[in-house]
């Protein structure tokens, strides 16, 4: 269990909403549903509506910090069992990667990858206690688009199993490259933090507001936002 999986939930009962597409960029197709995930009549592009109001916010500090910028949305609601086929995806990814055959792994094997896939995906549990996070639609993953419509480089692709996906991994570092790579992944939390969101330790493009992991992060009691099937 993740410490943050500990923090109780009362739901102020907010509905869904759609992420409006006029207003918000948003990466398309989706590439999860492009996978074939699961997704049923429900939308990636969903999120609370208190999360809706923030992210418009910082689209409107965005544009006055950078005129010609605009927020992208990777993607936001999540339903279980597409967290499911994610964790799945990922996990026969990785084990592509290593050169591993993910469907005749001896049990140390199959066991030491998840723990690299979990450091990066939540678990798909259907305990209402504990929901991953984009199902309660408190969760985004988001990057910045330049005047031209380019994605700002932020020195590696949203959900690379890797350490260049900590948020801090270039900070340290003497090239001018990677240096702008950090300056760009601080421009997206500063945008961000300034309206409420608090980001994962792991991933430089996850946001939450609202959740459990938002609760933990901000030393909350209590989460908002619980999951919503
Ligand atoms: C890996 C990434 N897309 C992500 O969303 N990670 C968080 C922690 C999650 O699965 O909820
Ligand atoms: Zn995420």
């Amino acid at each position: 269990m993740k410490p943050y999986q500990k923090i109780p939930i009362r739901d102020c009962g907010e509905p869904l909403v759609p992420i409006p597409r006029d207003r918000l960029a948003v990466v398309s197709p989706h590439p999860y549903q492009q996978l074939g995930a699961p997704y049923g009549d429900r939308s990636p592009f969903f999120v609370r509506e208190g999360v809706l109001a923030a992210l418009l916010e910082a689209q409107s500090q965005l544009e006055r910090d950078r005129p010609g910028w605009r927020i992208q949305i990777f993607d936001a609601y999540r339903p279980i069992a597409v967290q499911q086929f994610m964790v799945d995806y990922s996990f026969a990814q990785l084990a592509r990667l290593r050169g591993l055959d993910g469907r005749s792994l001896d049990e140390q094997q199959r066991q030491a990858l998840l723990a690299e896939v979990y450091q990066f995906w939540a678990q798909p549990n259907r305990d209402p206690a504990t929901p991953p996070p984009h199902s309660t639609g408190g969760a985004v993953d988001v990057t910045l688009l330049d005047p031209i419509g380019d994605p700002a480089d932020m020195g590696s692709p949203i959900d690379e199993i890797s350490p260049r996906s900590y948020p801090n991994h270039f900070a340290d570092s003497d090239d001018p490259l990677e240096r702008d790579y950090h300056a760009n992944r601080e421009h997206l939390h500063a945008i961000l933090h300034g309206v409420g969101f608090c980001r994962h330790p792991n991933e430089w493009w996850h946001f939450c507001l609202g959740d459990q992991m938002w609760a933990w992060l901000r030393n909350v009691s209590v989460a908002r936002y619980g999951g919503v099937e």
